[in-house]
């Protein structure tokens, strides 16, 4: 209905409630009470938190990926405020719109790497988006797109006839992040990209990132931990404790003087594990 970026904010959250209605024995939860933020085009927002803070509701909410339907589970329904993404608002978002919404989202979600279609080969995986929006494109061109997406995640063309299995987790966390990336998204949300990747394929995986992001200036939410990807990929963070949002800006702003007890701890934790706040400057 407001679809056509009326705001000019690629992610624009305002008092935003999520809850997940209640189901069998559990009684409704609301995850998230009343976040409001803007991600502003090409920026790249680090989402940090606590076990159950909140962190992949807000990532499922803004993909868009809560409205698709999956039997059996229970999707986070917006009970209060605004979501807008990419110029769609996702409160009441029609099937239509949804579907167009997630054209323009490439989201990598938990342990993406790790569920790919066993019985699909990388080529098939990657290309299925495009076919998805399109059924009748053209196959010589399909196969040359998802080559050369292939490519600028830097896999040898080798993998596009393997499967999954036959990949390392690095190799298959670079052909989720392809699958993310090949229509070209407005914006990307990974929900922590490098979680359980050794550490020199990690350092290459944000490497990666940051260049796509350089070249093709998508927005992006990114959760993450990890101080390499924080400190080369975010301009902001955002932190949440228990579903609030408690503390948002640059790693210096949050991490220099925090305030909020929970803040505090996350800088402590944060510096045992290298960061140096001082020495950004
Ligand atoms: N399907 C569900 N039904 C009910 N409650 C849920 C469901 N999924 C998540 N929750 C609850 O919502 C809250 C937020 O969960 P979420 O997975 O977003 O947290 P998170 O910050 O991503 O945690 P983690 O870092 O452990 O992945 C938690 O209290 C969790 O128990």
């Amino acid at each position: 209905m407001s679809h056509g970026a009326a705001h000019g904010f690629p992610v624009h959250l305002s008092d935003l409630t999520i809850e997940y209605p209640a189901h069998g024995p559990s009684p409704a939860h609301v995850a998230v009470h009343g976040l409001s933020l803007r991600i502003e085009p090409g920026e790249v927002v680090g989402l940090l938190g606590g076990s159950g803070s909140g962190k992949s509701t807000v990532a499922d909410v803004i993909s868009g990926d809560f409205l698709k339907a999956r039997a059996g589970e229970v999707h986070p329904v917006i009970t209060g405020g605004q979501a807008t993404v990419l110029g769609y608002e996702l409160r009441g978002l029609g099937r239509r719109a949804s579907a167009e919404l997630h054209f323009d989202v490439g989201h990598v979600g938990q342990d993406a790497g790790a569920v790919l279609p066993a019985d699909r080969s990388v080529a098939e995986i990657v290309g299925e988006p495009i076919l998805v929006r399109d059924p009748s494109y053209n196959r010589s061109a399909l196969m040359s797109r998802v080559a050369t997406i292939i490519d600028a995640v830097r896999l040898p063309l080798t993998v596009l006839d393997s499967y999954p299995y036959e990949l390392s987790s690095g190799q298959r966390q670079r052909v989720a992040i392809a699958r993310a990336l090949v229509l070209g998204p407005a914006l990307l949300v990974a929900d922590e990209p490098t979680t359980g990747i050794d550490v020199t394929v990690r350092d290459s995986i944000v490497d990666l990132i940051h260049e796509l992001q350089a070249q093709r200036t998508f927005s992006a939410l990114i959760v993450s931990h990890d101080l390499s990807v924080l400190e080369r990929l975010v301009d902001r963070v955002a932190v949440l404790d228990r579903g609030r949002l408690v503390a948002l800006g640059t790693l210096d702003e949050v991490f220099s003087d925090p305030i909020h007890p929970y803040v505090v701890r996350l800088a402590d934790e944060l510096a045992e594990a290298g960061l140096e706040l001082s020495a950004a400057e």
